[in-house]
């Protein structure tokens, strides 16, 4: 028996959401004007002594508008670049995007692909650190759209190295990787010296690439770069293709859920990791950057080159996180308990976090009861009004 206590809120569900990721040329973005120019320089500028100006790329995205909002707050210049597409609702990344200019931030829409617009940004503002989050995030998707992963993740992280190796001075980069390149290893927890050689996604395959193509910038051309193994981050204005979020959705609308399991009732589990743990690794990572060391595309002596694992250090099995849930929505979930698809996902993940709390403390403090009380408050907040719910 099912018992709803508010109105069941209705959004996209990410097997109906169109695969074509629209490349607009610059000039439909509305950019490059005079006014334009000054709401650039006014998001980046510093506000506080120690400040550092940041692009944030993917500021429109659930981690990237934390991140920006967190940067602002202490006193940075923040600028946000997105192309807010359409792999899910648009509308959800809006609201982040008026949220974050009620913060002074200002998100410019536009492709990491564009490098006349990344060029242009550059000419306008010497950013100290680029903290790249854009990419075509999800494991399942990679199946049904391959190409939307290469444009973002490798061809679109190419371009924005090429751009600010020619800087001078050279930004720092920090951007995400992500806990899948771990694949298929099951050596627990993982570290940050396992092997990462066998992926079970494209996803996965792209972030590997990713730390591959960074080496390769640190190497010639001297950026600083520190890649980011983020382990399933979740949390208020999160991602509506996630688990979490859409068994919230379903477990309201009396949808079943598919829940996972391994060969011979094998535990699926997962490392959730709570949103502002994320943030906090962010700002750290970011703080013990050291500068890039070429400019103009000449490197002039080694630059720093690191991976860290965040992660929250506690596995939690899938259907406990539907336990979780079932308790806080005060509602039954309809359990469909499936054989795990060859379909991108690892059976568990774990991390270990040691060296990123020995390089910047990071230590996570929210476990996973805790975080979905907070994603489950904000989501019943967000949709009760009927907002954008059915699209
Ligand atoms: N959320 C997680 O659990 C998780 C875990 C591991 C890694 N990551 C990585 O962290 C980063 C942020 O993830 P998220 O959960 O916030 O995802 P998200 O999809 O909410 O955010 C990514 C943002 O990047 C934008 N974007 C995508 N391609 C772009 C392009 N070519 N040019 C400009 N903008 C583009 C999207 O519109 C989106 O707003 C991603 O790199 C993702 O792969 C996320
Ligand atoms: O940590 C990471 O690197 C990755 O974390 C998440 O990927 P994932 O852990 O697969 O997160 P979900 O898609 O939310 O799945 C969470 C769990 O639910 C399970 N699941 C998912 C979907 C479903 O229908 N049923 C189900 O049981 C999955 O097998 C998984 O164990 C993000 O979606 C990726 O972008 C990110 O890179």
């Amino acid at each position: 028996m099912f018992i709803f206590f508010f109105r069941t809120p209705s959004i996209p569900s990410p097997s109906s959401l169109p695969t074509d990721h629209s490349r607009r040329s610059l000039r439909t973005y509305n950019n490059f004007g005079a006014a334009w120019e000054k709401r650039v320089r006014s998001s980046a500028r510093i506000r506080s002594p120690n400040g550092v100006s940041v692009l944030v790329t993917g500021a429109a995205g659930f981690v990237g508008t934390h991140v920006s909002a967190a940067l602002k707050r202490r006193g940075d210049g923040v600028l946000g670049l997105d192309n807010f597409n359409d792999y899910y609702d648009p509308s959800l990344k809006r609201a982040r995007q008026a949220l974050l200019e009620r913060t002074g931030v200002f998100i410019v829409e536009g492709d990491i692909n564009d490098v006349d617009l990344l060029k242009k940004l550059f000419e306008i503002v010497a950013f100290t650190h680029v903290m790249h989050l854009a990419a075509q995030a999800g494991v399942r998707y990679a199946m049904e759209n391959p190409g939307s992963y290469v444009h973002s993740n490798i061809a679109g992280f190419v371009n924005l190295l090429e751009v600010c190796k020619s800087m001078n001075p050279q930004p720092a980069i920090v951007w995400a990787s992500s806990s899948s390149v771990y694949g298929l290893n099951t050596k627990v927890p993982f570290s940050e010296r396992d092997r990462t050689d066998q992926p079970a996604s494209l996803y996965a395959a792209t972030k590997k690439a990713g730390e591959e193509i960074a080496h390769t910038y640190n190497h010639i051309y001297g950026l600083s770069l520190t890649g980011l193994r983020f382990f399933t981050v979740y949390g208020p204005w999160g991602r509506p293709d996630m688990a979490y979020f859409f068994f919230t959705r379903d477990i309201l609308k009396g949808k079943s859920i598919p829940i996972f399991e391994a060969a011979n009732h094998g535990t699926v589990a997962r490392d959730f990791t709570y949103i502002d743990d994320i943030v906090r690794g962010c700002l750290g990572a970011l703080d013990t950057a050291e500068k890039s060391t070429g400019s103009g595309g000449k490197k002039t002596g080694p630059a720093q080159l690191r991976v860290f694992n965040l992660g929250n250090t506690s596995p939690v099995p899938v259907s406990e996180l539907v336990s979780i849930l079932e308790r806080l929505l005060k509602v039954k979930a309809e359990r469909n308990i499936m054989k795990l698809p060859r379909n991108g996902d690892v059976q568990f993940t774990h991390a270990n976090i040691s060296y990123a709390q020995s390089e910047f403390g990071y230590k996570p403090k929210t476990d996973l009861q805790n975080g979905l009380k907070k994603f489950v408050q904000w989501y019943i907040n967000y949709y009760s009004d009927g907002k954008k719910a059915d699209q």
